[in-house]
């Protein structure tokens, strides 16, 4: 195991150091054995005799040794602090560092919650036991067996007597361990649970008390912490009834000295010094032993802590960085994918047999339906996963033999989940580059359109960034993050939908940016918006995994594949540079199958009935079981559509984008709503009300009779 290896090697580190603690120890464990011992010779060689010389020996000899036990002592505790310190510091760092080898698997094996628990209270528990009570241990067991020792040399048939009488001590404990240490888990697994749920309640607030889910979450809470309540008490009893045990067999023992000394005494076995001196003695080793019992919890509840830390340094990282990996050159002359297959679990592929060439300085999008895989192929060039079959390489290497900080430097990956530091926006954008010129950084702000944003703020670039960028908007997170990208001047630049987040006049800002830079990196972008990539030097069309197509949009559209038909449900929307109006085109209109037939100068009427809708992340633009009475039409955003399933619970059942439209029964009549759609981003819709349609129809009753025929055909 990792952890045990890391201990010993760190223990052969400080050799000197744990030479003076061992030393110390048996310093400190000899005197205190030897100081009852010195009540027979004080009795029957001094107080008996009254032999004053004898005294002043004893008490010489008690006094020397006694000062040199608290100088080892001295020493010993400084030597274990810093050889405890030394160790815990390494471990932790280790550990860290550790982590941060593992790659996206691992972090969504293990939860936030349980990667701060282990961090925290297994570390502190780890810490208290190489701190304390492993030292404590040590030195309580060697007192046992010298003053086991000394006692055999008083008298052995006592110490005989006792020591059968001394099993009780550790019968007890050695029965409820099992009990100990189930409880000891069910305790540390419903902290692991709790700490989960302050963690999502803290980063999910916004949208928790958006969605009104408060009460749910404080069931939940209320739960977990009844569990710990009861986890914890049976936790507490079982571990008293422990400590419990030896004290009250210790009790049970000094009867049975007691009375058996006595007998030896009047049997003049032996002397009434030698009594004394085994009695205090034998107290002496009792309390050892019952200081041993006392620790034995906190060694079960330490054995947890280092075997759930041991376990996280034992996970070897999914993608390794190779032995001699190479560095890659500062520049790209090619990027590949030769077929490659890749799925996230073995139940299934995301990527089938997917090749690509992309040649150094182009343009290139990844387009198509969501869940079809452009995320997932950009994650693969990033190297956040290796394929199953297949190679991803650059400039001809393939990446699972690439150095790590060479393929960072040369590629970065900015994507739609934007992650800022609690630091300032100046950190922020320079990160591990602290001296980069402040030039650089306002070139890098000002590229990305956020600097005007930032001077606006009364501290500027100095503005402390809370809450992991969750102060900021949606637009200005994303854009800092594409500033600090832009900063590391990337030959390769990986963009996942950075753009879904802006509003209109950013969006087309950033993409005259990207118009801008393409001469000086190789862009790969992954977006679902497609007049966004008009321009691209290629454009590749994701379908269930595959590529579909590819081309250049004027290639792809004169095709009629699924390109064309993504563009044609794009197309024919205008929204206004603020992201606040839009409106549809009636030749757009015309496209929607139900609309089919209805005359053109209707359709104008029926455009001019929508009104447009912004919704935020979370938001639900209608709910399974309420009254319908709306249709809608997604100008732009992505929303998922969940139904309930008995004894199942609610679930996604499909994702819409921009173009898709839902609820066009409503226009004919009051039926509930069969399924619920949330926004998964912010979102802007054109939406036309039963009632307005109605006033029109009453005018123009073909339309109805029209949209009656293609929906009875449809549904
Ligand atoms: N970490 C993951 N673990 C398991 N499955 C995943 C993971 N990430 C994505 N998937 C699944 O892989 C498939 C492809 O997802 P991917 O994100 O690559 O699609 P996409 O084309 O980028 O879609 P979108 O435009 O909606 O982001 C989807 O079915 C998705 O649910």
């Amino acid at each position: 195991m990792s952890l045990i290896k890391i201990l010993l090697h760190q223990l052969k580190r400080y050799k000197l150091l744990s030479g003076i603690f061992i030393f110390s120890i048996f310093v400190e464990v000899a005197y205190s054995v030897a100081a009852p011992l010195s009540l027979k010779y004080l009795v029957d060689e001094a107080f008996t005799p009254k032999d004053f010389q004898v005294f002043l020996l004893i008490m010489s000899i008690l006094i020397g040794g006694g000062l040199f036990n608290i100088a080892a002592g001295q020493f010993g505790d400084y030597s274990l602090g810093k050889l405890s310190g030394g160790v815990i510091r390494q471990l932790r760092t280790d550990l860290f560092a550790h982590l941060q080898k593992q790659s996206l698997p691992f972090y969504q094996r293990y939860k936030v919650g349980d990667l701060v628990t282990r961090f925290s209270s297994d570390m502190s528990s780890i810490e208290n036991a190489i701190r304390f009570t492993s030292p404590f241990f040590l030195k309580e067991l060697l007192n046992i067996m010298l003053g086991l020792g000394m006692l055999f040399s008083i008298e052995w048939k006592l110490t005989l007597a006792v020591l059968a009488g001394s099993a009780l001590m550790f019968v007890g404990p050695r029965l409820l361990q099992g009990r100990a240490e189930a409880a000891n888990r069910n305790y540390k697994e419903a902290q692991e649970r709790f700490s989960n749920t302050i963690d999502e309640m803290a980063k999910g607030h916004r949208t928790i008390k958006g969605l009104h889910q408060q009460q749910r979450f404080r069931e939940r809470a209320r739960g977990q912490i009844l569990e710990l309540f009861s986890f914890g008490l049976r936790l507490h009893v079982t571990n008293s009834l422990m400590e419990r045990m030896p004290l009250t067999a210790l009790l049970i023992l000094n009867g049975i000295m007691m009375g058996l000394g006595g007998y030896f005494i009047f049997q003049d076995e032996m002397t009434i010094g030698g009594f004394m001196a085994f009695f205090t003695l034998f107290m002496s080793v009792g309390q050892a032993g019952s200081n041993l019992s006392f620790l034995i919890p906190n060694l079960i509840d330490s054995s947890t802590s280092f075997r759930r830390v041991g376990e996280l340094l034992d996970h070897q990282p999914d993608i390794p960085e190779a032995a001699g990996a190479v560095e890659l050159p500062a520049s790209v002359s090619s990027v590949r994918m030769d077929q490659v297959t890749f799925g996230y679990t073995e139940e299934s592929d995301q990527l089938r047999n997917v090749s690509l060439h992309i040649p150094a300085g182009s343009y290139v999008a990844f387009v198509g339906p969501s869940g079809s895989g452009k995320s997932t192929a950009l994650q693969l060039l990033s190297r956040f996963y290796d394929p199953g079959q297949g190679t991803v390489t650059i400039n001809g290497h393939d990446l699972r033999t690439v150095s790590e900080a060479s393929l960072r430097k040369l590629a970065t990956l900015v994507t739609q989940e934007t992650f800022l530091f609690n630091a300032t926006v100046r950190d922020n954008l320079l990160l591990d580059n602290l001296d980069g010129g402040e030039e650089a950084m306002i070139e890098a702000a000002k590229q990305a359109k956020i600097h005007d944003v930032i001077t606006r703020w009364p501290s500027g670039y100095e503005t402390w960034i809370h809450q992991e960028g969750g102060t900021l908007s949606g637009g200005e997170r994303q854009r800092i993050a594409l500033a600090r990208a832009l900063l590391r001047k990337p030959k390769l630049l990986l963009l996942d939908e950075v753009t879904s987040a802006l509003d209109p006049a950013t969006e087309a800002d950033i993409n005259e940016l990207i118009q801008q830079i393409r001469q000086e990196m190789t862009i790969i972008s992954v977006t679902h918006r497609l007049a966004s990539v008009v321009h691209a030097d290629r454009i590749y069309v994701f379908h269930e995994g595959r590529i579909a197509e590819s081309g250049t949009h004027e290639e792809l559209v004169q095709h009629s594949g699924l390109y064309h038909s993504l563009w044609e449900k794009q197309h024919g929307f205008h929204l206004s540079s603020d992201g606040l109006h839009a409106t549809v085109e009636v030749q757009r209109l015309a496209k929607l199958p139900f609309f089919d037939g209805i005359d053109r100068r209707l359709l104008q009427n029926i455009a001019g009935l929508f009104s447009t809708e912004l919704c935020q992340e979370g938001e639900d633009v209608v709910r399974e079981g309420e009254e319908a009475n709306k249709f809608y039409i997604i100008v732009r955003g992505k929303f998922e559509v969940r139904k309930q399933f008995p004894g199942e619970g609610e679930k996604q059942v499909a994702v819409l984008q921009d173009g898709d439209h839902f609820g066009e029964i409503a226009l004919l009549k009051n039926i509930p709503r069969t399924a619920t759609v949330r926004a998964l981003a912010p979102s802007v819709l054109i939406a036309v009300r039963r009632e307005s349609f109605d006033r029109l129809t009453a005018e123009y009753p073909q339309i109805l009779q029209a949209l009656e025929q293609t929906l009875k055909k449809r549904l």
